[in-house]
């Protein structure tokens, strides 16, 4: 019998084609395109169709090796997917059954066709549809190198007000240039991943001497991830133009983040054990291909200066290469939202941080994630820490169940999930990253 394929306002319909990696009990991890509340085995549907150098890039356990492939592969992958699967849905009755003209064209030896009915068709479709009940879902990519920016003005004017009193609430250089650091790749988890508190050292100003211990600030930070693909040589550099070709696909992000051990070791180095404890990623890898409807422009003042040439990129599809992405982010603490960030408040874009993250000739690998930075905008709902959202701890949260909340509690789950406008007024789906704390080994 066949299951419903997929509704027509659901956000991982056609418009999205997310890819992730799963596994099931008769199946090794391998990558899959979500499609509904199913996930495709495009290995064995490219295989099946004679498309032997996806196949064979799909059917390895992340997406390293299709992000190898290049942005001329993803895009002609995406419109044989699109045309595959979209010709599904639309085909589809009103169940959403699999139409038999789509499973001719996937049979293995191509000679499927008038006599290959409706039931056939669906079994052999079948090979290649999984409920996402029956599969385990993996960490998309092998992380190669981790950078967190820092591109929202709200977050780092409110995260200086509070660190850093005495100065200017943004430094100097901060509309310069997207500011950033280096992470921890290997401690990149998926979505479902436990996060142990982290313990360390930890000062407040007013401490006489260091202490140790688990700590006792444990916060959030509401990003987006940007995976890279298209690996280039060390020497070269991708400009804000190229930049596109660079960035496959967006994830959900949530860099956890330990404030008081990071307050007291990050001058003037910058953010070290108080972040490389454990960064979260949703599953899916949202394709930016899918986002061409999200694209806005970057939200620029009376003032803000000029940016060097090479921040700048040329104009082109109307908001210019250094677009920034309409995408709107819900958390929730234990079941109670109490963030709702707006990625379009954003002052740099994806495609600024990629070309600087290469003006100075480093190269990309494969794999690469960058961060976006905490995305916060002007009014507190919209702030993505609970450093912002409870000042530092003196205004705490009322979650539902009526507790209080400064920063994390052991046992506390936090789930962030986001979605961007898709065309024809679909809904462009980024899945989810949840994550629970548990206690300090
Ligand atoms: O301003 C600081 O000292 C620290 C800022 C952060 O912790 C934020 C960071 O990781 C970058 C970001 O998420 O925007
Ligand atoms: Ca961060
Ligand atoms: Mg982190």
């Amino acid at each position: 019998m066949s299951r419903d394929l997929v509704s027509a306002d659901h956000p991982f319909g056609p418009q999205t084609l997310a890819f992730g990696v799963f596994s099931t009990d008769a199946n090794a991890p391998r990558v899959g395109v979500r499609l509904g509340d199913d996930v495709i085995d495009v290995s064995t549907l490219a295989g099946a169709a004679g498309r032997e150098d996806l196949a064979a890039a799909w059917a390895t356990p992340s997406l390293n090796a299709f992000l190898a492939l290049g942005h001329e592969v993803w895009a002609d992958a995406r419109a044989w997917l699109t045309e595959t699967l979209g010709a599904a849905v639309e085909g589809a009755d009103d169940r959403r059954a699999i139409p038999s003209n789509w499973v001719s064209s996937v049979q293995p030896d191509g000679v499927a066709g008038e006599g290959a009915g409706a039931g056939a068709g669906v079994d052999a479709l079948a090979a290649h549809r999984h409920s996402l009940e029956d599969v385990t879902l993996h960490l998309p990519i092998e992380v190669a190198d981790y950078v967190d920016f820092y591109a929202s003005a709200h977050h780092a004017s409110n995260v200086g007000k509070i660190f850093r009193p005495d100065n200017a609430a943004l430094p100097p250089n901060w509309k310069h240039l997207p500011i950033g650091y280096h992470g921890r790749a290997g401690t990149v988890v998926v979505d479902g991943t436990d996060i142990t508190r982290p313990t360390g050292q930890r000062k407040a100003p007013a401490d006489p001497a260091p202490t140790f211990g688990p700590s006792i600030r444990l916060d959030i930070e509401a990003e987006l991830g940007y995976v890279v693909g298209g690996a280039t040589t060390m020497g070269s550099r991708v400009s804000v133009d190229e930049a596109a070709q660079h960035i496959f696909g967006v994830v959900i992000l949530n860099d956890w983040s330990a404030r008081d051990i990071q307050a007291w070791e990050y001058v003037p180095l910058g953010p070290f054990l108080g972040k490389s404890f454990g960064t979260s990623i949703s599953a899916w890898v949202t394709p930016l291909a899918a986002f061409d409807s999200a694209r806005v422009a970057l939200p620029r003042e009376e003032g803000d200066p000029e940016v060097l040439d090479y921040l700048r990129g040329g104009e082109g599809d109307g908001v210019g290469a250094a677009f920034g992405l309409d995408i709107h982010v819900e958390v929730s603490l234990n079941g109670t939202v109490i963030s709702r960030p707006e990625n379009r408040d954003m002052y740099w874009s994806p495609a600024q941080m990629l070309a600087h993250m290469t003006v100075n000739g480093a190269s990309l690998r494969n794999g690469d994630l960058f961060g976006s930075g905490t995305i916060s905008g002007a009014e507190k709902p919209t702030r993505g820490s609970l450093l912002e959202l409870s000042w530092s701890g003196t205004e705490p949260l009322t979650l539902d169940d009526g507790s209080t909340r400064g920063f994390l509690e052991d046992g506390d789950t936090v789930t962030m999930t986001a979605w961007a406008p898709g065309p024809d007024g679909t809904r462009v789906g980024l899945g989810q990253v949840s994550g629970t704390i548990t206690p300090a080994t």
